[in-house]
C-alpha cells in the first residue's frame, strides 16, 4: 500500500499530535498524582469516615445487605453481602446529598464573593469540559474546613488513571491520533486555566477566596476534573419555574462507588419529592443480586476513547468501540484497488454521485469527513452508502433507494451482489490500512505486557490493542458476509 495513502487514513497522524504532547506528570502538585495502578483504591485520607453511616445519618437509605469493598481490578465497589431481590431499593439519597454546581445568577454580576468568583471561573470553561465546572465546586468544597461534604470528599480517590496524568511516553503509547488529540487538548486547557485562575485570584482577600486561599494548579484542577468525569452522573435537576427540568451533572455520594458493566444489575431512578421541587435519587436492583456480587451500573454505551479519557479504564471487546477514519477519495481508490476492484472512481465521482455525497455530508461546504469503523453498526452508514453509490454506474437503481437503505448494513446488497461485495472488500482493505497505521503489531503489544510495565503503560497498550482487535473483528465479520454473498450468488 502506498505510504501517502496510508498516512491519510486516521483523522490525524500520531506524529503530528505527539510533536506537541502535553502531560501533567511533571506538574504533580500537592493534591494529585497519577494513579499507581488502574485499580488503586487509595483515598484522599488514609482512614476516611464511614460513607454508608454518613448517608444513613443524613436521612438516606442504604440496603442492609450492602457493603463497600475492594473490587480486584476496579478499585472500590459496592457488593451484596447476601442475596437481594429484584426491585429492591439499594441506595436512596435525599436531595441535599448530591453535589452540583449551582449557578446563582445574582452572583454572576462581577461581585467579590467566593461564589461569584467561582461562577466567573466556571464561565471560562468550554461547554465540552463541563466536568471542570463541577470540578471547581468540588475543589471549593474540598478546601472548606469543616465542609458538610467532607465525609464524601475524603472517600474520593487521591489519584486517577486518566491519560492526562500519563507520561509523555505513555500518551504516545496510545498510538491513536484522535485520543492523543483529546488528551493534549485537555492538558493544554488545564495549563491555560491554571494561569487564568491564578490571575483572577491573585489579590483576592481570604474571606472571598473560593478555595480558602489554597493554591490551585493544573494538577489539582486535573484531579477535580477527573473526579467529576469519572464519577458524576447527568440527571434531571430540580424543576424550574417553567415546569421543565434540565439535565445537570451531579456527584452522588455512595452511588458513585458502583462500578460499570454493560450488563448492569441496577439502575438509577429519580423520583419527585412530595411538596418540593427536588428529586430524590435511588439505585434500584434490576435483577436479583446474588451474595458477594457487585452492584453494577451502566455508565453508558461509550467507546474506549471515552472510557479511558473520562474514567481511566478500557473495556476488552467493547461493542461500542470504533476507529475514526477520514473519508478521502484517493485513499478509497487505493483501498479499492488493493481489494481487487477494477477501475474505482472514488476520487472522480460523476455529478449524480456528487449530489448523493453532498446529501451524506461527505462533500461540499458542510462536509463532515470523519467516518468510523466498528461499533454496533460495524461500518459507518455514510461510508457504506458512499461506497455502494460510487461503485455503481446505474443511476436509476441507486436513485430507487432512499439514503437510509443505502446506509444500512442490515439491508443486504441493495444495489446487487457484485456492488456489495466490492464495497465490503473495499472496507476490509481500508481496515488493513487502518491496522497498518499503528506502529506496533498485536503480538508485540502482548509481549510488552508480559514484561514489567507501569500501570499507565499497561493501560495505553491495552487501549491500542483493543483498537486493533476491534478492527480485526470488523474485517472478520465483513469477510464472512462477503463469503456468504458470494456463495448465495453462485448457488442462485
Ligand atoms: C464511579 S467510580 C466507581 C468507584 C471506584 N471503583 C472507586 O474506587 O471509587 C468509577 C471508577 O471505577 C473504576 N471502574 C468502574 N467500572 C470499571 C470497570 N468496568 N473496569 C475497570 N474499572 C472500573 C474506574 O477507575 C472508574 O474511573
Amino acid at each position: 500500500m502506498a505510504a501517502s495513502a496510508t498516512s491519510k487514513v486516521l483523522t490525524a497522524t500520531v506524529d503530528f499530535v505527539t510533536s506537541s504532547t502535553s502531560s501533567l506528570t511533571h506538574r504533580r502538585g500537592l493534591t494529585c498524582s497519577a494513579a499507581a495502578a488502574a485499580a488503586v483504591a487509595a483515598r484522599i485520607v488514609p482512614h476516611p469516615p464511614d460513607l454508608v453511616r454518613w448517608v444513613r445519618r443524613e436521612g438516606g437509605l442504604v440496603h442492609p445487605k450492602l457493603k463497600i469493598t475492594d473490587h480486584l481490578s476496579h478499585g472500590l465497589g459496592v457488593v451484596a453481602t447476601e442475596e437481594i431481590p429484584q426491585g429492591s431499593e439499594l441506595v436512596v439519597l435525599p436531595s441535599h446529598l448530591p453535589l452540583r454546581f449551582r449557578r446563582d445568577p445574582e452572583s454572576d454580576g462581577g461581585g467579590e464573593g467566593a461564589d461569584s468568583l467561582l461562577n466567573q471561573l466556571a464561565s471560562r470553561v468550554p461547554e465540552e469540559l463541563w466536568a471542570m465546572r463541577l470540578g471547581l465546586r468540588l475543589l471549593q468544597v474540598r478546601a472548606t474546613v469543616g465542609s458538610f461534604w467532607w465525609p464524601y470528599i475524603s472517600n474520593l480517590p487521591e489519584a486517577f488513571s486518566v491519560p492526562i496524568f500519563f507520561s509523555r511516553e505513555d500518551i504516545k503509547n496510545l498510538q491513536y491520533a484522535p485520543l492523543l488529540h483529546q488528551v493534549n487538548k485537555r492538558c493544554r486547557f488545564l495549563f491555560e486555566f491554571e494561569k487564568e485562575v491564578k490571575l483572577m485570584l491573585e489579590n483576592v482577600a481570604l474571606k472571598d477566596h473560593p478555595f480558602g486561599g489554597q493554591d490551585v494548579n493544573a494538577s489539582s484542577l486535573g484531579w477535580a476534573m477527573s473526579a467529576v468525569s469519572s464519577r458524576a452522573f447527568r440527571l434531571h435537576g430540580e424543576i424550574l419555574h417553567n415546569g421543565k427540568n434540565a439535565d445537570i451533572p451531579m456527584l452522588l455520594p455512595l452511588i458513585d462507588m458502583c462500578n460499570h458493566s454493560f450488563q448492569p444489575n441496577a439502575q438509577i431512578v429519580q423520583e419527585q419529592d412530595m411538596n418540593s421541587p427536588n428529586m430524590s435519587i435511588k439505585v434500584v436492583a434490576e435483577t436479583p443480586i446474588e451474595q458477594d456480587t457487585p452492584v453494577m451500573l451502566n455508565y453508558g454505551c461509550l467507546s474506549n476513547d471515552l472510557f479511558l479519557l473520562d474514567y481511566g479504564f478500557v473495556i476488552p471487546s467493547n461493542p461500542f468501540d470504533y476507529v475514526e477514519l477520514k473519508y478521502d477519495g484517493t485513499l478509497l481508490d487505493a483501498a479499492s484497488m488493493a481489494a481487487g476492484v477494477s477501475s474505482p472512481s472514488f476520487s472522480s465521482p460523476n455529478y449524480w454521485q456528487k449530489e448523493i455525497l453532498s446529501q451524506l455530508n461527505l462533500q461540499g461546504d458542510q462536509a463532515l469527513p470523519k467516518v468510523s469503523l466498528g461499533g454496533p453498526g460495524l461500518v459507518d452508514g455514510r461510508l457504506l452508502a458512499a461506497l455502494r453509490v460510487l461503485l455503481s454506474n446505474d443511476k436509476e437503481t441507486v436513485q430507487g433507494h432512499d439514503l437510509d437503505t443505502l446506509m444500512s448494513l442490515s439491508e443486504e446488497a441493495p444495489l446487487g451482489v457484485p456492488i456489495e461485495v466490492a464495497a465490503l472488500r473495499t472496507v476490509i482493505a481500508l481496515s488493513v490500512i487502518a491496522l497498518e497505521h499503528f506502529p506496533t503489531k498485536i503480538m508485540e503489544d502482548e509481549s510488552i505486557l508480559k514484561g514489567d510495565v507501569s500501570s499507565s503503560k499497561e493501560l495505553a497498550i491495552q487501549f491500542r490493542m483493543q483498537k486493533k482487535l476491534m478492527i480485526i473483528d470488523v474485517m472478520r465479520k465483513l469477510a464472512k458476509r462477503v463469503k456468504m454473498l458470494s456463495e448465495e450468488k453462485s448457488t442462485a
